[in-house]
């Protein structure tokens, strides 16, 4: 099976969600369904950078992901761009026969088999500041299939109020997913320097908010590697 690759790089930890804090090697997918206003990965999702993805077998991709682990088992962060939309599953096979975990994070727009041997489905739809439209059909059927995977877990970024609104109302219809909220980084050049103290405060609005309204069930997280390596790729 071969994978358009953005780019490998780890051990690094999670910076987001359920996994916060936890040492991973990210294997990043090249290419993308959506065009969200404010992704901080465009050079994953844009053609215009497709001549710096690199076309490689999953076995060339394992073994990557076993020289920068030095063969010592840990979790594998699929993300991109969509991983949904190319095939993981024997890269998948290979590295949980050689106990490595899996995690993916996709929008939820396409849905695959080997979701259903992942450890951890990360569901991320996209809120109106996104500018894309949630397919709540294709929603459900990557729920359906993650149904087989350890755990499916819901992440949804905030930029504002109407985004906020509408991470209420998808929890109600789908409350039975845990679920993580980000604050939308505002800068997500490179090159530029990341305004910590603005990163906070839109932190600290965000968990005031929740707070004030009673609403308890979501946990409220920064990206964390924002925070220490701001938007420096590959990291
Ligand atoms: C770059 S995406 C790749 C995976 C998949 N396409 C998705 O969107 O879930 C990884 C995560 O970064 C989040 N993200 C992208 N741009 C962001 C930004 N400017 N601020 C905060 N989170 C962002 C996405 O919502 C998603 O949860
Ligand atoms: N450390 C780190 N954590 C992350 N969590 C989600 C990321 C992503 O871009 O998918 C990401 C990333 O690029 N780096
Ligand atoms: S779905 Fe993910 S990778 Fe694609 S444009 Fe949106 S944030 Fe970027
Ligand atoms: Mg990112």
């Amino acid at each position: 099976m071969t994978l358009r690759i953005a780019e490998i790089f780890g051990p690094t930890i999670q910076g987001e969600g359920a996994l916060i804090g936890e040492p991973t090697v990210f294997v990043r997918a090249g290419g993308c369904d959506y065009r969200c206003s404010w992704c901080d990965s465009l050079h994953a999702v844009e053609s215009r950078y497709r001549h710096s993805w690199a076309t490689m077998t999953s076995e060339t991709v394992w073994e990557q992901v076993r020289r920068l682990s030095g063969d010592r088992p840990l979790t594998v962060s699929l993300s991109g761009g969509n991983p949904a939309i190319q095939d993981f599953g024997s890269l998948i096979a290979m590295g949980r026969a050689a106990g490595y975990r899996f995690a993916c994070e996709t929008q939820g727009s396409v849905a695959r088999p080997w979701f259903a041997d992942l450890d951890t489905l990360v569901l991320s739809p996209k809120p109106p500041s996104s500018g894309e439209e949630v397919d709540w059909d294709a929603f459900d059927a990557c729920r359906n299939l993650g149904v087989g995977a350890r755990q499916q877990v819901m992440k949804i970024v905030i930029f504002d109020e109407t985004d906020y609104q509408w991470a209420r109302d998808v929890h109600a219809r789908h409350s039975d997913l845990p679920l993580y909220l980000q604050p939308g980084n505002t800068e997500v050049n490179p090159a530029a320097p990341v305004d910590l103290q603005a990163l906070a405060d839109r932190l600290g609005w965000l968990i005031g908010k929740a707070l004030a309204d009673g609403w308890f069930a979501p946990r409220i997280l920064p990206q964390l590697h924002v925070l220490i390596w701001g938007n420096k790729r590959g990291v």
